[in-house]
């Protein structure tokens, strides 16, 4: 028997007696072709003329997923420039609308509750990472009234005392990382970052028993319940897939840890001291009907504080440090910034100090303008709403979407916008004019008018905002008297942002060059 009928043989013999399969087959691609044919007739034939315009796409559900994964902001930018600041696209089966530049930012962040929610949204997702009764998965007045603990827990007292405990973790991390053996090396920014990120906000904001237990059983359990954080769990949280098993695992893991602090503190075994961490601060709070803050909640509110600042502030400081080997004379900038305000001799410095060392803030100003690590922000709209200054509807069936770090890389508001340029801000001030507004956490800027909104605006706006300026300013001083820093040759390339999870950060590898100073580079 020949080669050929070898490979015809089987085949030959299928189709004979087996005529499904092929047929099957043959079947799918009709039904696809067929699903694409009237998944276009439909955007062509069917447009609703008080309706935002539809993104092209060829294949029903899947729609417009691949190219708004792989860039978000090339497609907003694209679809912008085709339709204008308002457009509808399909991210697995849902009809997102889009709204930008700064009527769409406050037309999404600023939204009534009744007119938009966020829980239905989120909460699939992070339900079962920070836990029952917490952030969305209860009422959103009871939310307001738990970051309004959270925020009114960051003192100026507290401030103060982080910045003492982030020092000493950044003087411990430089001295003994692997990473920092000798006089000069490299390092992978994103990793070694977000190591150095999450022993800073541990020792500060979760309190010494949680760092004491990170180097052993804490890390392996923030792993295993940030898988819970996968984009496809948007769809599929509650699916017994082993990366979810994990993560529940690991959640009850974790509930009980913070419990059994909260156990110890309460009786007595665990003396406070001087110790400011929000754990103590939640023990003590109280909601409006006079309940204190139960066991369980004080544990999912950790973990979302955990969760929410990791993410965010790892990207952030990796960011900044890729941004400054690009620009080394910026880093000496820094120095003499800190020289000029604290002392030649560079001594320990405050929280109060932190404010006046104003390039240090806008060099973490001008790199959360470029690199905000949350893209897109999403709200469930709850009854037909009419966008100003259009004849669009929303209907029901829509999510909104709000994307700030779209305004931010705007021309028409930063000349420029690709450049990241510190010095941008010397006077640059969004807030001063702003209208001020209360929804229960304190009072903040509306953000109404503003193309800069890192930290979002309204009812959801951040209250980690304070914290992250205080954690990533302190390793940014510590980082720089330390080390000399520039990108291997002295390029000026700057890596690509993953956007692969839900909050971006640097391509891995993102490899720099460090020598202690010194030492010549
Ligand atoms: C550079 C650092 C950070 C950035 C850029 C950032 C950004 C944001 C943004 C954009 C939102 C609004 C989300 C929405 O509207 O759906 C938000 C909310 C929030 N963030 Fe942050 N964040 C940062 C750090 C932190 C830290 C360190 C904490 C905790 C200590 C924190 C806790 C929260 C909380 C509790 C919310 C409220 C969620 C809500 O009300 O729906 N964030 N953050």
């Amino acid at each position: 028997m020949g080669v050929l009928e070898h490979v015809a043989g089987p085949l030959g013999s299928l189709t004979a007696t087996t005529p499904t399969p092929v047929l099957a087959v043959a079947g799918f691609f009709s039904l696809v072709v067929l699903a694409v044919v009237l998944n276009v007739l439909s955007q062509v034939l069917l447009k609703k003329r008080n309706e935002p315009p539809m993104v092209f796409h060829w294949f029903p559900w899947i729609g417009s997923t691949v190219t708004y994964g792989m860039d978000p902001y090339k497609f907003f930018f694209a679809n912008k420039k085709k339709h204008g600041d308002v457009f509808t696209f399909v991210l697995l089966g849902r009809k997102m609308t889009v709204c930008l530049d700064t009527k769409g930012n406050n037309f999404i962040l600023n939204g009534k509750v009744k007119d938009l929610n966020a829980e239905e949204i989120y909460n699939p997702l992070t339900g079962p990472v920070f836990g029952r009764d917490v952030v969305y998965d209860c009422p959103n007045a009871k939310l307001m009234e738990q970051k309004k603990f959270v925020k009114f827990g960051l003192t100026s007292e507290a401030l103060r005392s982080y910045v003492e405990l982030i020092t000493h973790e950044v003087q411990d991390f430089v001295k003994r990382h692997k990473a920092f053996k000798g006089q000069k090396g490299t390092f992978n920014v994103p990793n070694v970052m977000a190591e150095l990120t999450i022993y800073t906000a541990s020792r500060s904001l979760q309190g010494e028993e949680v760092r004491n237990m990170f180097d052993s059983r804490f890390a392996a359990l923030f792993h295993d319940l940030d898988l819970g954080f996968s984009p496809l769990n948007f769809q599929l949280s509650w699916f017994p897939l082993p990366h979810n098993r994990k993560r529940d695992n690991a959640h009850n893991a974790m509930v009980q840890i913070y419990s059994e602090i909260v156990r110890k503190r309460r009786a007595g075994e665990v003396k406070r001291g001087n110790s400011q961490d929000m754990v103590w601060h939640l023990m003590e709070c109280t909601y409006k009907d006079g309940t204190p803050v139960p066991d369980h909640e004080i544990a999912g509110i950790m973990i979302a504080l955990l969760m929410a600042g990791q993410h965010s502030s790892a990207s952030t400081i990796s960011w900044v440090i890729l941004r400054l080997a690009t620009k080394p004379e910026i880093v000496e900038e820094l120095l003499a910034e800190q020289k000029r305000v604290l002392g030649e001799d560079l001594p320990p410095f405050t929280n109060e100090d932190l404010t006046k060392l104003s390039l240090h803030a806008q060099v973490v100003k001008e790199t959360l303008r470029l690199h905000s690590p949350i893209h897109s922000i999403m709200r469930k709209v709850k009854q037909p709403l009419v966008v100003e200054g259009t004849n669009y509807i929303i209907p029901t069936s829509h999510t909104l979407m709000s994307s700030p770090g779209v305004s931010a890389r705007m021309d028409e508001h930063f000349p420029n916008p690709s450049v990241w340029d510190p010095h941008r801000w010397d006077a640059l001030n969004f807030e001063d004019d702003d209208e001020k507004v209360d929804y229960g956490f304190g009072i903040i800027s509306k953000g109404g008018k503003s193309p800069y909104l890192p930290f979002g605006a309204g009812r959801h706006r951040c209250v980690g905002e304070q914290f992250a300026y205080v954690q990533l300013q302190t390793i940014l001083a510590e980082f720089i008297r330390e080390f000399k820093i520039r990108n291997p040759g002295g390029s000026t390339d700057i890596v690509d942002t993953d956007y692969t999870s839900l909050f971006t950060k640097p391509l891995s590898p993102a490899v720099v060059e460090w020598e202690r100073r010194g030492a010549e580079l």
